[in-house]
């Protein structure tokens, strides 16, 4: 397990590994293997196994529950703005991805929490499909790593709308493809016992967390060599999944700007956005605050990893308690102002 932990500091092999025209065998094929197993690991760490490294970690990214003073603190003033990943945020990781129901208690605590914040769920499933599992009608989604929104009409702050929203699908020219694209990952990966494919609309994902170790790789062959044939198509990695996305400089960070300018805050300094997310694609978002200077990301993760959020929490039951303490806090918050 130090030596899972230590290679999810080293994820760019991954990522080279998967850009490489030529998967070579041997130790690159094994930092691989090794590196995705680290980043979606499928048993729990012993409690007495705690390393350097996960102290030294912990200490850059601590806990947004113990610091959650401080964080109300940093936004004194500013509107709250929270966005949520789903997969692994707000559902556990299960093996059936179609399965990856959320609990009533954390609909029940994102419900409030959107009576009291301006909500987006920002996953990289289909819109449709990520709303059927959250149901709930009062949040804004950005599905697809951000290609499909459907937010709140662009407003100033000062000129509300009446809850009229759009719809904006900046790759909308890629759907022909990508359902090409879809039968041919189905066709040329059903020799893969495990393999899955599932159609995102504006992208895909290859699930292997179902497949043989030992076939991870020739999976990713099979997938490049599809893939070979469309240049307009990238290739990233998730937990256990590869995700095949348009080329367009898109992404989940570019989709919470998009939120923020449509909420009306856009060039705002009295806004605290937080983001929720425990993916890779995740960071697109962790980094686009950090290169603002406004609000921060949260991390949701066990084992250290190299990430632009600036507090962590462990798993989807402490994301709901994070939630529900800001729920509490706003709720007390307005009770005082209403004696006021
Ligand atoms: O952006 P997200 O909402 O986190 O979506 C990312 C991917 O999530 C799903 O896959 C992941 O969760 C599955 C269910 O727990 C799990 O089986 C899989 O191994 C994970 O990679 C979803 O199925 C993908 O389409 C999303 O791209």
């Amino acid at each position: 397990m130090i030596t899972d932990a230590k290679s999810v500091l080293n994820m760019s092999i991954t990522v080279t590994l998967l850009q490489n025209r030529e998967i070579s065998a041997g130790a690159r094929v094994n930092a691989w293997v090794d590196s995705v197993r680290a980043s979606s690991p499928t048993h729990t760490k012993s409690t007495s196994s705690v390393t350097d490294d996960q102290v030294t970690w912990n200490l850059h990214h601590p806990s947004a529950l113990e610091m959650f003073e401080q964080i109300i603190d940093a936004s004194k003033g500013k509107q709250i703005v929270m966005f949520l990943d789903y997969d692994g945020t707000l559902s556990p990781i299960v093996e059936d991805p179609d399965r990856a129901f959320m609990s009533k208690k954390m609909r029940k605590t994102v419900r409030k929490l959107a009576k009291c914040f301006p909500t987006a769920i920002v996953s990289g499933r289909c819109r449709d499909k990520v709303y059927k599992f959250v149901k709930l009608a009062e949040l804004y989604y950005a599905g697809s790593y951000g290609l499909d929104i459907k937010g709140p009409e662009k407003r100033s702050k000062s000129k509300s709308v009446n809850g009229e929203s759009v719809l904006f699908q900046p790759a909308s020219e890629f759907l022909p493809m990508i359902d090409e694209v879809y039968k041919q990952l189905v066709d040329t990966t059903k020799s893969t016992p495990g393999a899955k494919v599932e159609n995102n609309k504006f992208c895909l994902s290859v699930h292997f967390r179902c497949v043989d170790e030992k076939k991870w790789s020739e999976l990713a062959q099979q997938v490049r060599s599809v893939l070979k044939e469309y240049p307009k198509l990238r290739l990233t990695q998730g937990r256990k999944v590869l995700e095949i996305r348009p080329t367009i400089k898109w992404d989940k960070g570019k989709a919470l700007e998009f939120l923020l300018e449509s909420l009306g805050f856009a060039n705002c300094t009295d806004v605290f956005p937080v983001y929720i997310g425990d993916d890779r694609t995740d960071e697109d978002a962790f980094k686009i605050l950090r290169d603002r200077g406004q609000g921060f990301g949260i991390l949701v993760s066990k084992f250290p990893k190299e990430t632009s959020a600036s507090y962590s929490l462990q798993e989807p039951d402490e994301v709901m308690d994070f939630l529900r303490r800001l729920v509490e806090w706003k709720q007390l918050s307005l009770q005082a102002q209403s004696r006021m």
